[in-house]
């Protein structure tokens, strides 16, 4: 089996996570710089997660079902094997997507290794077999990834708007996005407004036979 990697918009959705040590800490992190909602529930938090309270709800009790109100997603997080298990399964009984971080048969989704570089976001598993490699490999990939290609994708952003609300022809639209990417590849990022143009009259004109 393997996991399919969902892209998922966890921007101001309740994400709960039960447990305040080193491996909560990190989850907290991936999920701020997804812009989470994120509560804490813990009888103690590290000081790395105490300094977040600005940014995070912290609730210095110990988990009960109740607080998985309105979670979107929860994970389990504490150093006590049988709690996880049961916060794992009082998700189940609510339909509460979780994630278990001391048994991924308690999981139903895994922290990725990821890169973020403005809109490019790349998420790496390896089925909880080497969460080692996944870092390794999450180093190799943003090592060889050229730096014009996040602006670049910005400006194909806003093409593609552009080209969405003035060519009302699917394949053209499709055959125009193709050419820019090409340009702007070649160019290493630089994709100039009168390209743009260029290319939309040339795909447009060829189809209408001038
Ligand atoms: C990717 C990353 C994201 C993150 O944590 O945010 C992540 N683990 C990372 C690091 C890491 N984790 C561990 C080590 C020590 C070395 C080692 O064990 O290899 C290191 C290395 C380090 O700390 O540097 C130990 C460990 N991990 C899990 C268990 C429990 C178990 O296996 O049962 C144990 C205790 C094992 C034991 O008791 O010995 C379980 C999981 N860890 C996952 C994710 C999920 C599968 C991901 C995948 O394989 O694709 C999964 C299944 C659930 C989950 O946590 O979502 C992050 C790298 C981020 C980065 O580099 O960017
Ligand atoms: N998934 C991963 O990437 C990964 C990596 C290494 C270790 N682990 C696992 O993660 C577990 C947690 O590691 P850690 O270093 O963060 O542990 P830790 O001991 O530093 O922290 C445990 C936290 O759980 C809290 N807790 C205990 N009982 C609780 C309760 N009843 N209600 C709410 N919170 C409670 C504690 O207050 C503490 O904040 C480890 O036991 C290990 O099995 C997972």
């Amino acid at each position: 089996m393997g996991y399919f990697p969902l892209f998922v918009d966890l921007k101001n959705k309740k994400c709960l996570i039960v447990g305040g040590g080193r491996i909560a800490y990190r989850k907290i992190l991936a999920l701020l710089d997804f812009e989470a909602d994120i509560t804490v529930v813990a009888p103690s938090v590290i000081n790395d997660i105490a300094i977040l309270k600005d940014r995070i709800y912290i609730q210095m009790e110990e988990y009960k079902e109740k607080d998985l109100e309105g979670a979107f997603l929860t994970i389990a997080a504490t150093n006590n094997s049988d709690l996880n298990g049961k916060i794992a399964s009082d998700c189940r009984t609510r339909n509460i997507l979780v994630n278990t971080v001391d048994e991924i048969d308690r999981c139903d989704f895994l922290f990725p290794a990821y890169i973020k570089k403005g809109n490019i976001s790349i998420g790496i598993t390896t089925s909880g077999h080497s969460p080692l490699m996944a870092g390794y490999l999450k180093k190799e990939i943003s090592e060889n990834l050229p730096d014009y290609y996040e602006p670049l994708i910005d400006t194909l952003g806003s093409c593609r708007e552009y080209v969405k609300n003035t060519v009302p022809e699917e394949d053209k639209r499709a055959d125009i996005m193709k050419e820019l990417v090409r340009i702007g590849l070649e160019n290493k990022g630089c994709l100039t407004e009168t390209d743009v143009q260029g290319v939309i009259l040339k795909i447009v004109e060829e189809g209408s036979g001038k």
